[in-house]
Parts: structure tokens; C-alpha cells; sequence
């Protein structure tokens, strides 16, 4: 693991803080978002299910899971001792205080520019979960609880999200095994962002954060409040996700957006501060391991559906993010930086 570890932590996420054109927001709606309850996939409903995912992921590319299984007390435990982390001292969270895109683990903190005084418009704090032996014993020891809790929702949200893309692999006609191995041996980054509440509008789109796709094959994403807002890729219209209780959010990341050769399209997102409380949210990304090339699936490229995307590894990402910040100088997110023309 001496390699990884070098390498470390980058939120496999976060970009753009510009927004580009598809980015456009029209206005923002609460209409419905795909649910697909997941206890289908064991039995007889199983291809059902798996269509309703494929059909999300294709229309949307996000989508909300009910029954997953995931006690609700690992959900709160979860979000309270995330909570319970950007409360305390400040010079306990500056032990963790990081630049270094590379860390295992690391603390920082987002400011803006609000009518000339600074404000902290997001905390985040990332790292690493799995395999958990090996990172949970850098993770905060501050609050006591935190290496538990968050261990056991970590653990927890990986076997929902490898269920998850056994069925997505199946949904686009792969099979359920498909990279099942490369997704096991994978990565988990876990990112918790807090948001203080903004004084001047409701939603405030000044504090959050802006659009952007994750750098991930899913990511699955717990909320203590509504505040994400996901772009309808077809009417360019974003939509609020509402929060219910122990719902949780699965979105398409960049590398699953490859290897369907763009049947399945990243979803863009962002989070607009609350006006009267904080907000904060857990977003468990996971991919392959930093060096496994993601490439386009071999059946899905045709004559009619020709290759559409060059393969990359994390570590081509990596070595993407530490000379642009999140756009290159072209206004281009890595993602299409993968595109074949
Ligand atoms: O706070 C949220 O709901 C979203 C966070 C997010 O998009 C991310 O961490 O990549
Ligand atoms: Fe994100």
C-alpha cells in the first residue's frame, strides 16, 4: 500500500469552480428524482431493478435508494459525529490542515470573498476508507467517536455501492461480474463538507459548492439537509434534492461515464448554502485503484456508437488536477478531456 499512500488523498471529486455553458442554470425544481427501492435486486424483481437503474443512469445519471439496508443509526451516528468534527477546536482541525492533494488525510477550509470581508463558505475533511485497517488509525481521534462511526458507515456504504455497480454493470448489458475484481480492489474516499449557513438569500448559490462531476465510478452521498441540487441533463433544469429521512444519493461519476462509453453521463451538481443552519453531507466516492486504466467497454462500442473516450487511470488524474485547478487552461473539465472527437 506504500505506493497508494504516497500518492493519497485528492478528493476524487471537486472541480469547476467556473461555470461552462452546460452548466447554465435555468431554474431550480423540485421534481421528482428517480427512487429505485433496492431490495428488488434480491429476487425475482432483480432485472426490473436493474432496468430502473440503467434507465436512471441513462435519463439522469443520478438517482436516490431506498431500502439499502443501512441501519438508520448508522446514518445518523454517520452525519452527528461529522457534525461533531467541524465542531471542534480549531486547532484540533488544524492538526489535519492540508494543501497537499495527496494526503491520506487532510482538513481544509474554502473562503470567499463576501462584500470584502472573507468567509468561510465550505469545511471539508477527506480521507481515505478502505481497506479500513489501513487508514482508519490516521483518521481524526477527535471527537471519540469518530473512527467508529464513520467506520461502520463506510464499510456499510461500500457494500451498498458494489451492489450497486454489479447491477449497473448489468444494466448496460456487461454482466453483474463485469470488473468486479478491479471494483473490489478499488478505492473509497470518503468526503465530508460542512456548509455555514449564508446570511443573504435562501438557497445562496454565493456559498457552496459550484457545479461539477466526481471523479469516481459512483458516488453514493448522505445529507443532514437539502442543499444538493442535481442538473436534468435533459432540460437543463437543476433539481433540488429533497431530503428524506435516511435517503441517500447515488451519482454517476466520470469513470463509469467512460466505460459506457457515454450511455451513462456524470452528474453535474452543486450545493447552495442554507440561510438560518449549517448543512452538512458525507460523500463516499469509489473507484479503481489509482493505477487500474478505465477504459470504454469493448461490447459497447459499434459502428453506429464508435469509441468515445480515451482510457485514464486516478494517477492521470491526479497528475491532471495538479497543474489545472479543476479546468484546464482551455475551460475543460477532465472529463472532456477524454472525449474522442
Ligand atoms: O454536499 C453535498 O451534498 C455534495 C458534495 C459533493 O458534491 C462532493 O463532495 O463531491
Ligand atoms: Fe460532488
Amino acid at each position: 500500500m506504500a505506493s497508494l499512500q504516497s500518492f493519497c488523498l485528492v478528493h476524487l471529486s471537486h472541480s469547476p469552480s467556473k461555470i461552462t455553458p452546460r452548466h447554465s442554470t435555468i431554474r431550480i425544481t423540485l421534481s421528482a428524482v428517480p427512487v429505485i427501492d433496492i431490495s428488488g435486486l434480491q429476487g425475482p424483481s432483480r432485472s426490473s431493478t436493474v432496468n430502473d437503474i440503467g434507465k436512471a443512469c441513462r435519463e439522469k445519471g443520478y438517482f436516490q435508494v431506498a431500502n439499502h439496508n443501512i441501519a438508520p443509526s448508522t446514518l445518523h451516528g454517520a452525519l452527528d459525529v461529522a457534525s461533531a468534527f467541524f465542531d471542534v477546536a480549531t486547532e484540533e482541525k488544524l492538526k489535519l490542515l492540508s494543501d497537499d492533494i495527496t494526503m491520506p488525510v487532510r482538513f481544509n477550509m474554502i473562503r470567499e470573498n463576501d462584500m470584502g470581508q472573507e468567509k468561510i463558505k465550505r469545511l471539508f475533511l477527506k480521507h481515505y476508507a478502505h481497506p479500513l485497517k489501513e487508514w482508519i488509525h490516521m483518521w481524526p481521534s477527535e471527537p471519540k467517536e469518530y473512527r467508529k462511526k464513520i467506520g461502520t458507515y463506510s464499510v456499510e456504504v461500500r457494500k451498498l455501492a458494489l451492489q450497486l455497480m454489479e447491477a449497473i454493470m448489468e444494466s448496460l448489458g456487461l454482466g453483474r461480474g463485469y470488473l468486479k475484481n478491479q471494483m473490489h480492489d478499488g478505492l473509497q474516499v470518503m468526503a465530508l463538507n460542512a456548509y455555514p449557513p449564508c446570511k443573504h438569500t435562501n438557497p445562496c448559490p454565493l456559498f457552496g459548492i459550484a457545479p461539477h462531476s466526481d471523479y469516481s465510478l459512483i458516488t453514493v452521498l448522505l445529507q443532514s439537509s437539502p442543499g444538493l441540487e442535481e442538473l436534468d441533463p435533459k432540460t437543463k433544469i437543476w433539481e433540488l434534492l429533497l431530503h428524506s429521512h435516511g435517503s441517500l444519493f447515488v451519482h454517476v461519476g466520470n469513470y463509469l461515464e467512460v466505460i459506457s462509453n457515454g450511455l451513462y453521463k456524470s452528474a453535474i451538481h452543486k450545493v447552495s448554502a442554507n440561510r438560518d443552519s449549517s448543512r452538512v453531507s458525507i460523500a463516499s466516492l469509489h473507484s479503481f485503484s489509482i493505477d487500474e486504466q478505465v477504459c470504454v467497454a469493448d461490447k459497447l462500442v459499434t459502428e453506429c456508437t464508435p469509441k468515445g473516450y480515451k482510457e485514464s487511470s486516478l494517477r492521470d488524474f491526479l497528475r491532471f488536477l495538479s497543474f489545472n485547478q479543476g479546468l484546464n487552461s482551455q475551460g475543460y473539465a477532465y472529463i472532456d478531456t477524454l472525449k474522442i472527437k
